[in-house]
């Protein structure tokens, strides 16, 4: 797993852009062979769309040819409603980028059979040959997409009941009112999450320390679903500064250290570092 230390959210959002724009411009994507790329809604990743709509604008990368699958969306929560993760995804993202709308997939939270539509999903996502980059954010239990502790790490898209500790965290888009929270929610499991090809994960903050801690120096633990990237063949964690306070001086150091390695040799020599 790499670990990507930045100095701050600013620096974050840049990396992760960047990497996402790299990614898509290596493959080369064409109508018939597009880049399949998962996203997450939340806080952690709005630096990183914005970011991307700049890239876009400056013609530094497409997503004519990118069919997303979004992580997650609220069960029964109308999709005009402003905290819907699919307003979230046109107001902060889709609508101003050049992506195709049919391209946007976005669970329906308001499915007559919310069980069919979950594996209607898992379905799309394999007649596209599955998806090549995934990139998530975690709630302050760890959680990645709405796998909520205790999910099995072998879970697929499916319903989910959400915690008190999400629900009290979520409550800050609902005028701090619980009631208002939804209950449940459509979820892609921890193993479709697994099954991408790169999964990207951003993390931010000090209300994040402990989560990032248990994903990186914790075991593989259906509690802390995220620690499930450390069975990932190629996981990514990019983090700043205040997300570390949890982990260990040699752990921060160690990574900071691979991260500087990576780097052509002369702009190591000139204290030059990763972006
Ligand atoms: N289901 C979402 C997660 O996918 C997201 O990672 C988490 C953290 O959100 P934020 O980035 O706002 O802290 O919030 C929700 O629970």
């Amino acid at each position: 797993m790499r670990v990507i230390i930045q100095d701050d959210y600013q620096m974050v959002s840049a990396w992760a852009a960047a990497y996402v724009a790299r990614s898509i411009n290596d493959f080369k994507p064409t109508a018939r062979k597009p880049f399949v790329l998962g996203l997450p809604t939340g806080s952690s990743p709005l630096g990183m769309y914005k970011e991307l709509i700049r890239l876009n604008r400056a013609k530094k990368v497409s997503f004519a040819n990118v069919v997303t699958f979004n992580m997650d969306e609220y069960v029964g929560l109308p999709k005009s409603h402003p905290q819907s993760y699919y307003s979230f995804m046109w107001d902060n993202f889709f609508k101003k980028i050049d992506i195709k709308k049919s391209n946007a997939n976005i669970l329906n939270g308001n499915a007559k059979n919310l069980q069919a539509e979950c594996d209607r999903y898992e379905r799309k996502i394999k007649s596209y040959g599955g998806i090549q980059l995934f990139v998530g954010g975690i709630g302050p239990d760890g959680h990645i997409a709405f796998n909520e502790p205790g999910s099995s790490l072998a879970s697929r898209t499916r319903v989910k009941t959400l915690t008190q500790d999400t629900i009290i965290a979520n409550s800050r888009f609902f005028d701090g009112d619980l009631n208002k929270v939804p209950r449940t929610a459509l979820t892609v499991g921890v193993a479709t999450v697994m099954d991408a090809r790169t999964v990207l994960i951003i993390v931010s903050g000090h209300n994040k320390a402990r989560a990032l801690e248990q994903a990186v120096e914790g075991g593989v633990n259906h509690m802390w679903t995220v620690s499930c990237l450390q069975l990932h063949p190629h996981g990514i964690i990019v983090c700043d500064d205040d997300a570390t306070a949890e982990m260990k001086v040699g752990t921060v150091n160690y990574f900071k250290d691979i991260e500087i390695r990576n780097l052509d040799p002369k702009k190591v020599l000139a204290g030059t570092r990763r972006k």
